[in-house]
């Protein structure tokens, strides 16, 4: 992991740029903004543009980039909301929302499922009420168990950007990054054959996607494996003992080699779904207003590879039903 301080001047250019960018767009997630992004972009500080840059092609800091101490107003964001919706997600926070935009236009294209906040482009992450005791990003009393996001989806995201507009009492983002394990080289044979099943979120199921073959864990460059694992959710194909004991040793060594991010305001973390897993500890929710408070975007390197399920070639969302 590498954590960029933003400085005093680079939080004022930020500043200029954003004010400029609300005076002229409504929303951050509106199509005439992101025809735009990357052109605004260029106006973003140096250091800001050649660490996301490098983070993309250099495959660097083992999966995980923070920029840490862009200036967020506590009042101006206001209230964490209660409810989640489109309208919400996309609305709130809205100079967040366009600083968000304009990073990740950096590193790749953002892109929502329908079945997620009816596609929304910007995710809130926080607790709500009737989730509780529930294995979801807005759930709080029991530990998001690590992951790939979307781990069981061949259009899941290349890298994941979280914004965090609040986290008063400092719950833990847990993080485990590919590269700080070790595995022998049969264990690693092993996961790099279609030996494992992945449990397919109900809310994804689609004509398209409806049997799920076994794949691998491990893919790519069998030196410099990327990864997909969701141990909650998958298990090797019943019977085949050999898969199921490898599976069994990279959760051992990932659960060895995660390390805590306490989020802090104004911190954006960048995890490259290639190459890290993420959870969140368990935290009791407050549901006044003051509760942690992220806001999550989905980034794909090509945008193209889910056509399939786009209804036009513009759409940034994927359409499951
Ligand atoms: O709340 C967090 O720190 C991570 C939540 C999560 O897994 C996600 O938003 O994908
Ligand atoms: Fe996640």
């Amino acid at each position: 992991m590498y954590i960029l301080e933003l400085s005093l001047e680079e939080n004022e250019q930020l500043d200029a740029l954003l004010r400029m960018l609300m005076e002229k767009y409504s929303l951050p997630c509106e199509e005439a903004f992101l025809l735009r992004v990357r052109a605004y972009a260029a106006q973003l500080p140096q250091r800001i543009l050649h660490s996301l840059s490098e983070f993309k092609y250099r495959e660097n800091h083992n999966g995980t980039l923070v920029l840490r101490g862009f200036h967020i107003d506590d009042s101006g964001i206001g209230e964490t909301p209660a409810a989640t919706s489109k309208e919400i997600d996309e609305g709130s926070a809205r100079r967040e929302g366009f600083m968000l935009m304009l990073l990740i236009s950096q590193i790749g294209d953002a892109f929502g499922w329908s079945c997620q906040r009816d596609g929304a482009l910007i995710n809130n992450i926080l607790p709500l009420k009737s989730h509780e005791k529930e294995q979801l990003s807005t759930g709080s009393m029991i530990d998001l168990d690590w992951h790939t996001e979307e781990a069981f989806h061949p259009f899941r995201a290349d890298y994941l950007a979280l914004m965090c507009l609040r986290n008063i009492e400092q719950i833990p983002t847990v993080i485990g990054s590919i590269q700080d394990i070790n595995l022998d080289e049969e264990t690693k044979k092993l996961l790099f054959e279609p030996r494992y099943l992945f449990q397919m979120d109900k809310n994804f199921e689609n004509e398209h996607l409806k049997s799920t073959l076994p794949q691998s864990v491990l893919f790519g460059d069998a030196t410099a494996p990327y990864v997909k694992i969701d141990p909650s959710f998958m298990q090797a194909v019943p019977g085949d003992e050999q898969a199921g004991e490898a599976l069994r040793q990279i959760t051992l060594e990932f659960k060895k080699s995660l390390y805590e991010l306490v989020l802090q305001q104004g911190d954006v973390v960048f995890l490259d779904n290639y190459r890290v897993v993420h959870g969140r500890k368990a935290f009791p929710p407050r549901f006044d207003g003051t509760d942690r408070w992220l806001k999550r975007v989905n980034i794909t390197s090509d945008l193209r590879k889910s056509r399939v399920l786009r209804q036009h070639h513009g759409s940034r969302v994927i359409v499951i039903n």
